[in-house]
């Protein structure tokens, strides 16, 4: 097995033992994102919709990085804090797909995600 890792200067710097994602044959593996502005090295604070935001246009990143967009992803994993953000998560997250062709899915509640942020999103894309 062949393990290509892919990361991005444009998303933020790994906060563990791990990379932004990781391509087996034409399968791509992204880490969770979590809204980090690598830009401004700052955590967006200001409401669920701008951490989705953020945490969107960190995966777009990596996504570029291994020369995908958001057509390529056939998985998606939703961390939330708060399931009231639901509606506001998927909002933000609907924008980038079409409905017809958007990827599986699930989205979870958890007690608490790193750095005390709301919303984390993990993908798999296919070439
Ligand atoms: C933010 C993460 N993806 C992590 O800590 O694993």
């Amino acid at each position: 097995m062949k393990k290509t890792i892919i990361n991005s200067d444009q998303a933020p710097k790994p906060i563990g033992p791990y990379n932004h994602s990781v391509l087996v044959g034409d399968l791509l593996f992204i880490s969770g994102q979590i809204p980090f502005n690598q830009a401004t090295e700052t955590l967006v604070t200001t409401g669920i919709e701008d951490e989705a935001k953020q945490v969107m246009a960190n995966l777009k990143a990596i996504l570029t990085a291994a020369g995908m967009t958001f057509e390529n992803v056939v998985k998606a994993t939703i961390f939330l804090t708060d399931m009231n953000d639901f509606a506001k998560v998927n909002e933000i997250y609907g924008s980038f797909f079409q409905a017809e062709t958007a990827p599986a899915r699930e989205c979870i509640q958890v007690v608490k995600l790193p750095r005390n942020v709301n919303v984390e999103i993990s993908m798999i894309a296919t070439k």
